[in-house]
């Protein structure tokens, strides 16, 4: 989810490349270089994981195990980023509340609830600054979607400005909570600056909108009419987003933290056509 822009890490930082399978190249860099947080976010997404269990298990679990551990040696506040699809058919749908049954179907929810009762015992146990925020589908012009199931709704963005033309693969009604990237980067950043005294819990859902796929086409309809729009449900993904919340209760982070989401659909939909109509103008490529 990061960004390519002018102010992006690697521009504005000392960035380097590491493998969270290594264990101890990353030790050496957090210690070289003084680290106190760690933002947790390299993992497999949902669709990909599904093609590839055994490297998600790995990166996914092994490497949160790693990245646990340092934490945990040197006394850093780690934040890991869960999701909706840390959630299975048998949970809330409508809402999905923090606490309920988790039992998902997919090994990318799997090792995300076991990122979320690892990082929990080990802050009870041993009082790791564990943080934890279930994020919905998130949406930006900046990165190309990294197989997960919510990425129509990237896809659609560049396909109405390229095209004009979206396949989609989910159903027209699949209903799914989703956020702006910019809402995601300021609820990760609030939450990792509140005071550890207002954290009643260690993983809070974040919400901002919940829209289906003909709900989202039809909000850029009203920027490009032209839009044509053909449903061609995958039997996969279609499957993993009918066990996922189609809608979270994020009370408890707005009572605790003061979570407030700034984008709703209408800002979403004119951001993204706007961001995305921009990087298409600066590199020379048309707009359908
Ligand atoms: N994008 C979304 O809609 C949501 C994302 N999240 C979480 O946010 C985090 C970031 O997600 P995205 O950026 O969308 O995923 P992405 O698939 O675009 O990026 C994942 C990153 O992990 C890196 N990675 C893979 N194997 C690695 C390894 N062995 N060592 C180091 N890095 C490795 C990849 O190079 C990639 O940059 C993930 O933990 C994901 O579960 C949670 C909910 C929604
Ligand atoms: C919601 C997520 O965690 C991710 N975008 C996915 O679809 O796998």
């Amino acid at each position: 989810m990061s960004s390519l822009c002018s102010h992006c890490v690697r521009c504005s930082g000392p960035y380097v490349y590491a493998d969270v399978l290594d264990y101890k190249n990353l030790r050496e860099l957090v210690v070289n270089n003084g680290i106190t947080w760690l933002v947790h976010y390299s993992a497999m997404l949902s669709a990909v994981g599904e093609s590839n269990v055994q490297l998600s298990r790995a990166i996914n679990i092994t490497g949160l195990h790693n990245v646990l551990d340092i934490a945990l040696e040197n006394s850093m506040r780690l934040f890991v980023p869960s999701t909706i699809g840390a959630f299975g058919p048998s949970s809330p749908r409508d809402p999905a509340p923090d606490l309920c049954i988790q039992r998902p179907r997919t090994i990318y929810g799997v090792s995300k609830v076991h990122a979320e009762l690892m990082g929990e015992y080990l802050h009870h146990k041993y009082g790791l600054d564990f943080r934890c925020l279930r994020y919905p589908g998130v949406i930006s012009a900046y990165t190309h979607p990294g197989g997960g199931t919510t990425d129509y709704a990237v896809q659609i963005f560049h396909d109405a400005l390229s095209t004009g033309h979206h396949e989609c693969y989910l159903h027209p009604q699949t209903r799914l909570p989703m956020m702006h990237i910019s809402d995601c980067h300021r609820a990760t950043v609030e939450f990792m600056q509140a005071p550890e005294c207002q954290l009643y819990l260690r993983t809070y859902n974040i919400a901002a909108i919940s829209f289906t796929p003909e709900e989202v086409v039809e909000e850029i309809r009203k920027h490009l009419p032209h839009l044509r729009v053909t449903y061609k449900p995958d039997p996969i993904r279609q499957n993993i987003a009918d066990s996922w919340p189609m809608r979270f209760d994020d009370s408890n982070a707005r009572r605790d933290w003061g979570w407030e989401p700034a984008f709703g659909l209408p800002e979403l939909v004119t951001d993204m056509l706007s961001d995305l109509h921009k990087r298409r103008a600066s590199a020379d490529l048309g707009v359908s």
